[in-house]
Formats: structure tokens, sequence, C-alpha cells
């Protein structure tokens, strides 16, 4: 087993940097799915380009590398003690080579371990079977998807859709809801995996297990298969689209696992996976650890038609105005912008996410923010020979977790645009409108792509936080973003969720019967 740690580096850097055709081949579906020059075909394109980029870069994907969850099947006899060991080198060797974010925090004291390891994590579980070889798959699911997971226990009243009982129309109901529920948020278009029964725990961990099915693999169980079938027509009805932009695909994927439950309990647990769906396999040999091949190497054909060909966010496009602006920005600046302008951004941002935004509350800012601008982003960096920090990648952050915090640094420090992703609340709209700023909805999970805009780190407080969540400042040239809340009270983030709302309700009327 002397390769075996090896061969564990090469999966996580494979799993972090490249995404497997399976998926691949859904996004590229998406694509042809939406008209080009809509928001939701621009968003498209730069996903795309960004999973090239990575590949290219062997550099993450998306920034937030994630939870990683091994799944392992061994046969009889194998060490798993040694096996543990020799992924926790591979995890903290992958962390230094900036192929996997520090993303390890000790839950009290906020500090980040910095080598992705401690209590809990990496998640490892272990099986053994009767084949003479060693199967190792691997999940990085990051933390905005997560978040979005959620769990029902039925019987249950849901919004838009009423009822929803102890049968396969109940199921059906709650899929459908955890899907509008997740909007943009967790980085749509989406898949799901969804666990039918056992208790809170093992509910959710068989969701979790559907994830590592194939996107193309057809559910064994006829009565599964057709209802993972409705949810791919109906969820992609909803119109909330590729980062809750509106549009015409908003699930990618739907695999759905039934276990038995005891009569009092009856849950439906959905695990939420961004597009950015980082999943690899590995079969190796049990004597040397050496990987004999690679799992999810197929996928159907997807034939590209020129509407996929649509540039990114910069460039030829219509409909959209875009506007170029320089940091500071003024007020009369921002009042000009509308939802739906594409911005973009030149100058110096500052990176800030939950740690930072809890201290300005009580706090001055080591730096001057007025007329600046907050980006929701923790990066992956890694410092070089002398000692210069390198942007390796640098996409958004879900911006709700800030909802609290938002309106009032705005005011406070005269901040006059604030960059993330998923969009924001009512307090922060109001704010919005006051002060005259605006939100800019960057492309969740495009990390490479926005990575490539910063030209230069200026500084960085804070570093105590850890590496994710210190303020960074960010020389930008070309940061492309889109307006989807204006200082004129207007959110696009509210009139999809309505109009999504309105659709999900459409869904009432049993199904399943
Ligand atoms: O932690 C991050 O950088 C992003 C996170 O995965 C999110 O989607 O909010
Ligand atoms: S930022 Fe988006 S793409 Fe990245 S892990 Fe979070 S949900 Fe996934």
């Amino acid at each position: 087993m002397r390769a075996f740690k090896e061969s564990m580096l090469k999966l996580i850097t494979e799993t972090s940097t490249n995404l497997p055709p399976d998926v691949r081949a859904a996004i590229q579906r998406a694509k042809m799915r939406e008209n080009a020059g809509t928001r939701a075909a621009l968003a498209l394109s730069t996903i795309s380009d960004n999973i090239r980029m990575a590949e290219e870069n062997v550099s993450p994907i998306c920034q937030d590398t994630g939870m990683p969850t091994f799944e392992i099947r061994v046969p009889v006899g194998v060490n798993q003690i040694r096996m543990k060991e020799a992924i926790h080198e591979a995890i903290a060797e992958a962390t230094r080579l900036g192929k996997l974010r520090p993303n390890s925090v000790d839950s009290l004291t906020g500090k980040n371990s910095g080598d992705n390891l401690g209590p809990g994590i990496p998640v490892i579980h272990f099986e053994q079977w009767e084949k003479d070889e060693i199967e190792v798959r691997l999940i990085l699911k990051g933390g905005g998807c997560e978040n979005k997971n959620i769990q029902y226990s039925l019987p249950c009243e849901l919004e838009g859709l009423g009822r929803a009982g102890r049968d396969l129309d109940g199921i059906r109901k709650c899929i459908l809801h955890a899907v509008y529920q997740a909007q943009g948020q967790g980085c749509s278009a989406g898949f799901i995996g969804v666990g039918i029964g056992g208790d809170r725990t093992t509910g959710y961990q068989l969701a979790k297990e559907q994830l590592f099915r194939p996107v193309h693999d057809v559910n064994p169980n006829p009565e599964l298969a057709k209802l993972e079938a409705y949810i791919m027509e109906a969820a992609n009805q909803l119109g909330i689209g590729t980062m809750g932009f509106g549009g015409a695909v908003t699930l990618l994927g739907c695999k759905i696992g039934a276990i038995n439950r005891i009569p009092a309990s009856f849950f439906v647990s959905v695990a939420y996976n961004c597009w950015a769906f980082r999943r690899q396999g590995v079969v190796l040999d049990p004597d040397t650890g050496e990987i004999k091949r690679w799992l999810y190497t197929d996928a159907p054909e997807v034939e590209d038609t020129p509407a996929s060909t649509t540039t990114g966010l910069v460039g030829e496009k219509k409909g959209n105005r875009e506007i170029t602006l320089t940091t500071p920005i003024t007020e009369e600046q921002i009042r000009q912008l509308r939802v739906g302008d594409i911005v973009i951004l030149n100058g110096l941002i500052h990176t800030g996410r939950d740690a930072l935004h809890k201290y300005l509350i009580d706090h001055d800012s080591p730096v001057d923010l007025n007329g600046g601008v907050i980006y929701h982003c923790g990066p992956v960096m890694l410092k070089d020979k002398d000692g210069t920090w390198e942007v390796k990648a640098a996409g958004p952050t879900t911006s709700i977790r800030e909802e609290p915090y938002q309106a009032d640094i705005i005011r406070k420090f005269g901040i006059r645009a604030v960059i993330g992703k998923g969009g924001m609340g009512e307090k922060t709209l109001a704010a919005l409108k006051e002060h005259g700023a605006v939100y800019l909805n960057a492309i969740g999970g495009a990390a490479q792509y926005y990575a490539d805009c910063i030209t230069g780190v200026e500084g960085v407080d804070f570093l105590e936080f850890g590496i994710p969540e210190a303020m960074w400042h960010l020389r930008v040239q070309n940061f492309a973003a889109i307006v989807t809340m204006d200082a004129h009270g207007n959110s696009l983030h509210k009139d999809v969720e309505k109009s999504a709302l309105e659709k999900l309700a459409q869904f009432k009327d049993p199904v399943f019967v």
C-alpha cells in the first residue's frame, strides 16, 4: 500500500479541479436550453469557462473545496487505520499545494486548523466487500449548497403546496419544495440526492449516498425512477434558473433512495449540491495502493449548438447594459444602475465574510471603505517563496448569511457595492436604497474566472480569522457581476422567488395517487 497516499492526493486534486464528464454533460445540456444572451446563458457560459480554466490550471473549480467525504470499500483484512492516516496526510498535502482551501474550523473558537484536519474532518466511511479491490469515492461538497439541505418530517404543511401526507405524493411535494427553497443560494442549477425513510441521521446519509450515482443512472426501482423523472420535469418549470437569475434550467439531476423507517417517523431528507458537483472515484490495487482505473469516466454525448457558444459576462451580448466602474465609486454612479445591468469593476475591493461582518459592527475598519466595495469571498491563497500572496481561487460566497449585519455596515462605512451571490433580504435592500448602494451578483463557483480578474494582492488584515475569513485587499480588473439589487428598491431575487412560488403552487394537486 506504499502508493496509497499518492493515489489519494491524485484523487483529491482531480476531484477539486476536474468535473466528471457526467456533470459536464448535464451543464452542457442546460446551456443548450437557455436562450443566448439571457442572464442564465451568460452565467452558464462563465461556468463553462471556469470549468475549463480549473482543469487547465489544475486549481480548485470553486474556492470552497467543501467537506471532504470519502466512501471506501475494502476487501476483508485491509488495515483501515493506516488508510485513514494516509488520507489525512494526503488532505494536508493537498491543502499545502492549494488544491484545497483550509476549511476546518473549530466550532467554538473559530480557529482554522490550517490543514483541513480536525475533529470530524474529513468524513471517511468504510465498508467491506468480497472483491479483491479497493474502491474510493470522494465528494467535495461546499458549504453554500450544504446549507440548503433540508429534512421534512411527514405529514407536514408546505408553502405553496399545502399538505404533504405520508405517501409518494407527499414525498413528491417535499422534493419540489426543497428545490424551491434553495433558490439560487446553493449555486443553482443544482443536483439533489433524496433519502426517503431512516432516522434523521441515516436519512441524510442516504440522501448523500445518492449523490454518488452518475447523473445518467436510472433508478432500479420503477416507482422511484418515475419520481426522479417527474421531479426533473417539474422542478425545471419553477423558473429559478442558474444562480437564481431566472431561466429554463434549475435542476440538473435528481437521485432518490429509500430505506425502512420506524412507524412514528417519516423523513424525507434532501441533499442539495451546487453545479460544482465535485465527485470522483478510483479503484485501487489492494497490495500496492496504485490506481487501477478511474470511475465516472463515461457520460452521454451532448451536441454543441450555436446557443451554447454565448460568451461569458464580458463582451458582446444583447439586451444588457454594460457599465464600467472604478473604485472608489460615487453615489451618483450607483443611482444610475438598474437591476440587470452588468458592471465591470476595476480598482481595489476588499473581501469580507462572516467573521469580518461581525467584527465591523463594533470596531473600525483597518482601511477606508468610503465609496468602497465589499466582496463576500473566502479565497484560496498561497504564499510563494518571496512571501507574496497568490490567489488560487476566489469566487463569491452566499451573501444572505450577512443579512443581520449588512445594512448597518453599508451605512457605517459608506460602502457603495456589495458583491456576493444568492442575493440579500429586505433590510439590505432598504439600506441600498437609502444610502445609494448596489448588490452585485457574481457567478457562484466561478473561482478561476474571478481569480483571473485579480491583478494584485495589496495586503491582508485579520489573518488570525483564517485564510477564508481574513480581509484581503485585492486589485481587480474587468471583474464582472450583475446588478440584482439596485438603489431604487428593486430586487431580482425577490421577483424570482415570488414567481417561483406561484409556479410551485401549480404542483399542488396530487400526481402519484
Ligand atoms: O465558503 C465559500 O467560499 C462559499 C460557500 O460554499 C457558499 O456557497 O456560500
Ligand atoms: S460557492 Fe457555490 S459552487 Fe462553490 S461550493 Fe458554494 S455552493 Fe458550491
